[in-house]
């Protein structure tokens, strides 16, 4: 399944019992373009104790993340699709805490778009975690350094961490110089997601990511929620009023709305369905 490309191999593990020792190993293997699937990572879904179901998420790297947007949206839409849940609204537990997701069918009854409530974001140092900041409460315009040249950031968590800069140009970014070198730096200790963002005017902006764990994908759920509120927070978008997030791979529609509650509004889609067999199954 995809979010706006951001795709992932997803298992129903309602059905199926993986060993906790396999899954960063799978994770790698199934997102091998050449010897597993091809895709940004792995995401699993299970029972809850404390919510109608589970997410699990791998990067491609075999890290696992606490929150994905774009996996978000398809979870819920294979939830509903397979009836693992009957309710078009429902709540999803993830490391970063719990969601609620709701499937919007059309009157075909497939279910394209979903839209998500992804709770509050979080900005004190030690919840993203970021070293060595000087300012109190939302990190904005934090400067840091990159062989010797200083740069300027927000930095927000959406239960995984994101380091936003903005750029006067979308087609510019340093996506592949910068991006790789933010993300691994010593000042994220569990590294961090890495988006460039272009402000078009207060309800539009350009966005590229370079996604800890998998590189650049087509699209980021998380990201486009933490850079709806890095907008915000510099003033160049409203809180309570509805974000265009063009991504690469299409739009998402993102609020940050007067509660403090960031929504995501998107297309989730699924590819295909199928049998992977282990390297160490094959004939
Ligand atoms: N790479 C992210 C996880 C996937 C997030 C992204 N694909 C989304 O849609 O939010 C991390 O390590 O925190």
């Amino acid at each position: 399944m995809h979010g706006l490309g951001n795709q992932y191999i997803f298992i129903n593990c309602f059905d199926v019992k993986l060993e906790e020792k396999e899954l960063s190993l799978l994770a790698v293997e199934v997102s091998d373009i050449y010897t597993g699937i091809g895709s940004d990572g792995l995401i699993l879904m299970g029972p809850s104790d404390v919510a109608d179901l589970q997410m699990r998420i791998f990067n491609k790297d075999g890290s696992e993340a606490k929150n994905c947007g774009n996996g978000l949206r398809c979870v819920a839409k294979y939830a509903y699709d397979y009836n693992l849940i009957s309710k078009k609204v429902m709540t999803i537990e993830t490391l970063g805490g719990i969601v609620q997701a709701t499937v919007h069918p059309d009157d075909a009854g497939s279910v394209l778009l979903v839209t998500v409530d992804m709770g509050k974001p979080r900005f004190q140092a030690e919840q993203i975690p970021v070293t060595g900041v000087s300012q109190e409460g939302p990190i904005v315009g934090e400067k840091i350094e990159v062989d010797s040249e200083n740069h300027e950031m927000t930095v927000v968590s959406m239960g995984n961490p994101h380091a936003i800069f903005f750029v006067d140009d979308i087609e510019d970014a340093p996506l592949m110089t910068l991006g790789p070198k933010v993300e691994k730096h010593e000042r994220f200790p569990e590294s961090v997601n890495v988006e460039f963002v272009q402000q078009v005017s207060g309800d539009e902006l350009h966005f590229r990511v370079w996604e800890r764990g998998s590189g650049v994908t087509q699209a980021c759920g998380t990201g486009a929620c933490a850079a709806v509120v890095a907008s915000v927070l510099n003033g160049l978008s409203n809180k309570g009023e509805e974000v265009q997030v063009h991504l690469a791979g299409g739009d998402l529609y993102i609020t940050w709305d007067e509660r403090d509650h960031v929504w995501m509004k998107g297309p989730a889609e699924t590819i295909c369905e199928g049998t992977y067999y282990r390297k160490n199954q094959r004939k």
